[in-house]
């Protein structure tokens, strides 16, 4: 027997029953990068690839205690957070957080699906910005959610920049506006700002309709790779690549959108 001892990750984010986003994009993706995935549930959707039926939120307490097992046993060496849903449990997140010493972490501030669902409550933005972003080593709001938390509109890269500078004074130590809400070149182009350095982070487009979970990807990646021991920007640079590669290997399924393909080197 040969013992291993894997570098650990932790999501705290919601299960989408269609497997597409959520939890399970996110455990797929810390096992893809071979990083052992740990998981606090938030809530539950009904959701499948034409979108969310349903939402039933954990209670704030059972989110603490599913973080503090994980923690005080397991240890991790990088979170990522997603779909909070409301008030009380993004404050009870950012409360453990705040225990959770040295821990790098990348918050995906989720407020809605490409499908349109809210998936957050109102009145709950504002906490998110006041109580989680200011822990953020890596933050990656896409379009829809850089525009509400910089009080501006984005179309073009430009405007990405003001946007990831005026998001940036919000507290995160680096910011990554993702451009897949675009139509266009621009929907490969992320843009990166770390209070220093712009960076853009360029694919080409990829030509499908099968894109869901892509952001949920993305945010599991990068922890991924920053648990693997990379910089942050190099997390991210590598966490787009493979979210590039699984969009060309996404998944035709469901009448809607289907999810990427975590696993595309075994599905080809
Ligand atoms: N059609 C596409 N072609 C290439 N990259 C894409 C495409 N759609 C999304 N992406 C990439 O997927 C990642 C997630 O972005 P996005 O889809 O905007 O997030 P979200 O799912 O949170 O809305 C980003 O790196 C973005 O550039
Ligand atoms: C449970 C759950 N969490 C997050 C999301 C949002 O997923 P995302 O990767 O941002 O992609 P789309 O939903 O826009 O495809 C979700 N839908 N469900």
């Amino acid at each position: 027997m040969v013992a291993h001892t894997p570098p650990v990750a932790l999501t705290i984010a919601g299960s989408d029953s269609g497997g597409g986003a959520g939890i399970q994009a996110d455990l797929r993706t810390f096992s893809f990068h071979r990083v052992h995935g740990t998981s606090a549930l938030t809530c539950v959707t009904a959701q499948n690839t034409q979108g969310v039926t349903r939402v039933d939120a954990l209670e704030p307490a059972a989110v603490v205690a599913q973080i503090e097992a994980v923690v005080n046993d397991i240890g991790i060496q990088s979170l990522k957070t997603g779909m909070l849903l409301n008030q009380p449990i993004i404050e009870a997140v950012a409360d453990a957080l705040t225990q959770v010493a040295n821990t790098r972490c990348v918050i995906d501030p989720v407020m809605v699906s490409r499908t349109g669902a809210q998936l957050i409550d109102d009145g709950a933005i504002e906490t998110l910005r006041q109580r989680l972003i200011p822990l953020a080593t890596v933050l990656t709001p896409n379009r829809y959610e850089a525009e509400i938390l910089s009080g501006q509109s984005i179309h073009t890269l430009d405007d990405m920049e003001t946007a990831a500078q005026a998001i940036h004074g919000l507290g995160a130590q680096a910011v990554v506006v993702k451009g897949g809400g675009f139509e266009g070149p621009l929907r490969g182009i992320d843009l990166w700002y770390d209070g220093t350095n712009v960076t853009k982070l360029v694919t080409t487009c990829v030509e499908t309709n099968d894109t869901h979970g892509t952001g949920c990807t993305l945010s599991a990646a990068i922890a991924a790779n920053l648990a693997l021991g990379q910089s942050p920007l190099d997390a991210t640079r590598r966490a787009k690549d493979y979210v590039t590669h699984a969009l060309h290997h996404s998944l035709r399924i469901g009448q809607g959108q289907g999810p990427v393909g975590h696993f595309y080197p075994i599905l080809e």
